[in-house]
Formats: structure tokens, sequence, C-alpha cells
């Protein structure tokens, strides 16, 4: 087992991985003070997978479990289904003691993450993650949100789990276009934080998609030690955590204009990185050859480094919706290299539109 601590005084919490975590759940359960009656959150994919053996884990730790399933994919990243949830959270009887379990990919996370955080104004919350993505980025830190149709997750806290449990096993059944869109957030922590990631990543992409158990653990591992390494130093965003966000102004933005539809997270924020480096790159930051390692390292993950359904003007006042925008400048995540960024808030208009028509297919 591999455990990584979120240190966080009064809100630290462990991050459990390895393969088959159901004894650790149950004994995690057992010895808590949580209310006896929970509420597992899944969705319509996952739950057919994995809601049985989370269910039994539970009931063996003497709880009574209740299981609700959202439609899988991002449009439920909304207060329609937030409302829905709060109903059944209600009509299941939970308690300020009562924990909310998330067992899904990011989207669960974050929408169960935001239904535990505000209903009696916050009951415990468990996060168990089931998507790549989810294991390296969502189910850590604490950030839970719904979508709003004007902005993505423009309406959310931070909320941090009591504890999150990531089971290997659960990759097996993964879409590979699902380890891809992992991968994106994966790239990340390599560009920000760590340049050996970065090589490890480039040159263990194919153990990746072979599902090489190790190999797995391991980027999976360093991408929590990065991640709670920045959150413990900065919680709620007020500096340095914003670099967790590199690649996402414009991504987010992506994602809007496509309505949810076209492309997943992991994607848009592949091509948001290659947009922030082009920003990097022509304000002399960067030259071409990262540009150039960074598209390597994303066509060996098979992600895109285009948008093929977007406008440039459509995507440029998008980004004035980003929560990094204040007092309507945009505050850029830039690279100086691989493994070290910088925030700039004061990036010409043109250069940004130049950057957008670089990515535009
Ligand atoms: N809170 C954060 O810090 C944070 C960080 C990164 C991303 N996010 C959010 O996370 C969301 C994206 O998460 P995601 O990529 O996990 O998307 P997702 O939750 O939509 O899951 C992707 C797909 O994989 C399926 N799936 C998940 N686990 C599976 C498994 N083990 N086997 C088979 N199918 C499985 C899901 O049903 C879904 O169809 C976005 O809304 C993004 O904004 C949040
Ligand atoms: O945890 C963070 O901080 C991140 O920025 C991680 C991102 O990968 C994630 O997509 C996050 O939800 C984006 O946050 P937002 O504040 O831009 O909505
Ligand atoms: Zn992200």
């Amino acid at each position: 087992m591999k455990t990584v601590q979120v240190p966080l005084k009064d809100n630290s919490y462990n991050i459990y991985i390895d393969n088959d975590l159901h004894e650790t759940i149950t004994s995690f359960f057992a010895n808590s003070n949580f209310s006896r009656t929970a509420l597992v959150v899944s969705d319509s994919n996952v739950d057919k997978l994995y809601a049985a053996q989370t269910l039994a884990a539970l009931k063996k730790a003497g709880f009574a479990p209740q299981l609700t399933s959202i439609p899988a994919g991002e449009k439920s990243k909304s207060f329609f289904v937030a409302q829905e949830l709060y109903t059944t959270a209600i009509k299941a009887g939970l308690d300020r003691k009562s924990p909310i379990i998330a067992l899904g990919g990011g989207v669960v996370g974050d929408i169960a993450g935001f239904i535990a955080s505000t209903y009696m104004r916050g009951i415990p919350f468990i996060q168990m993650p089931t998507s790549l993505l989810a294991h390296v980025d969502s189910s850590v830190g604490g950030k839970v949100a719904v979508n709003h149709q004007l902005g993505k997750n423009l309406i959310g806290s931070f909320y941090q789990p009591k504890a999150v449990f990531i089971d290997l096993d659960m990759l097996q059944t993964l879409p590979v276009r699902e380890i891809s869109t992992g991968l994106a957030e994966i790239i990340k922590y390599g560009l920000i934080y760590d340049k050996n990631f970065f090589t490890y990543i480039t040159d263990h992409s194919a153990d990746i998609f072979a599902l090489n158990n190790d190999v797995l653990k391991n980027i999976i591992a360093r991408s929590c030690e990065i991640k709670a390494a920045v959150v413990a130093k900065d919680e709620k965003e007020t500096g340095l955590r914003a670099i967790l966000n590199f690649g996402h102004t414009l991504a987010h933005a992506i994602e809007r204009e496509t309505k949810y539809e076209k492309y997943n997270h992991g994607e848009a924020v592949s091509i948001g990185m290659v947009g922030a480096a082009i920003i990097s790159r022509d304000l002399g930051f960067i030259q071409d050859d990262v540009i150039k390692a960074i598209c390597h390292v994303l066509e060996l993950c098979r992600l895109p480094q285009k948008c093929t359904f977007c406008s440039e003007d459509g995507i440029y006042q998008d980004l004035f919706h980003d929560k990094k925008t204040v007092n309507g400048k945009i505050n850029w995540v830039l690279l100086d290299e691989i493994g070290k960024v910088h925030s700039d808030n004061a990036v010409p208009e043109k250069t940004v539109r130049h950057a957008i028509k670089s990515i535009l297919a």
C-alpha cells in the first residue's frame, strides 16, 4: 500500500493507493465516528461495475448505505442534478454525521463533494475515484463544484474529503480515451513541477496504455504527492495553487464553447497547455524545443493539440469568466522551462489571440 498524506492541520487526510482496497475501506469506516446512514453517489457506467463491492465493504463496516447514480458525463455537473441529489439525501435520512461517498470519475467527485459541502452546511465526504483523471487530480485537494451555463466550475467551494481510496484495479475497465484524459493532468504535473517526472511519462507512455501496474502506481503516487504538496502550501488558491490550473484558462473556454460535447476535460487541458506554451514562447520565456517536447508527449499519450469546433472570438470572450481573472485581467500560468512556471496578468491581447489562432484546427 502506498499512502500519501495531504497535510492541512485539522483537515488533513490520507490518500490510499493499492490494488483491492476493500479491507482498508471497511476498516476506515468501521473505525470512524460517522452516522451509519451513508449515501454512495456514482454514475450510470461505474455503478454497474463497482457499486456492489463498495456497498458490501460499507455493510461489513456496519453501515446502511444507499446508492444513487447520476447519468455519466459532464452534463451531469449541473444545478438540476444537484437539486435531485439534495432530495435523495434528505429522503435517505442523512444527518450531520452521515458520509457521502463519491464512487466515480471527476464528475461524480465534484458534484458529490459540492452536495456534501452544502447539505446541512457540510457533512463528511469520502472520495473513491475510479478514472485515472480522478485518481491523480480531482479526488485530491478539495475543489468541488458544478458548472453554470456561462462557465465551468463557477459555483463551488473548497471542501476536503476525509480520505481518498485509489483502487488501481478499477483502471482495468476504463476506456482508453479516459486513460489519455488522465494523462493530460499527469503531464501537467511534470510541466509545472517536476522535469524528471515529465521525462518518466514520455519514456513510459506505452507501459501506461498497457496498464502496467507498477508504472501506474508510480505515476499516480507521484501526481498525488505533487498535488498534495501544492495544496498543503495554498489550500484556497491565494497564490501558488494557481499553477495546478496550467492550461485550464483555455481548456475551460474550449469545453464551454463546445458545450461539453466534443472534448472531455483532459483533452481540453491538452489543447490548453499547448496554447499556454505558445504564449510562453511568444513572450520569450521558452524556446521552440520545449513546445516540441510537449507536443511529442501529447502525441504519445494520444491527446489532441488543436481545437476543431471553436471560434477565436468565442474562446477569447470566455477567458474572462476564468476564476483567475481579476479586475478584467486574465492571470495566465506560463512556462519558464519544463518543471517551472510563473503567473502573468499582463499578457497582451494580440499574444493571446495569436495563441488561440494557433490552436484552432
Ligand atoms: N476538483 C478538481 O480538482 C478537479 C480536477 C480535475 C478535473 N476535475 C473535473 O473532473 C471532471 C472530469 O473527470 P473524469 O475525466 O473522471 O470524467 P468523468 O467523471 O466523466 O468520467 C469519465 C468517463 O469514464 C467513466 N468511468 C469512470 N471510471 C470508470 C471505470 N473505472 N471503468 C469504466 N468507466 C469508468 C465514467 O462513467 C465516464 O463515462 C471534469 O468535470 C473536471 O472539471 C476536477
Ligand atoms: O486543484 C486545482 O487547483 C486545479 O486547478 C486542478 C484542475 O485540474 C481542475 O480542473 C480544477 O477543477 C480547475 O479548477 P478551477 O478553479 O479552474 O475551476
Ligand atoms: Zn483539470
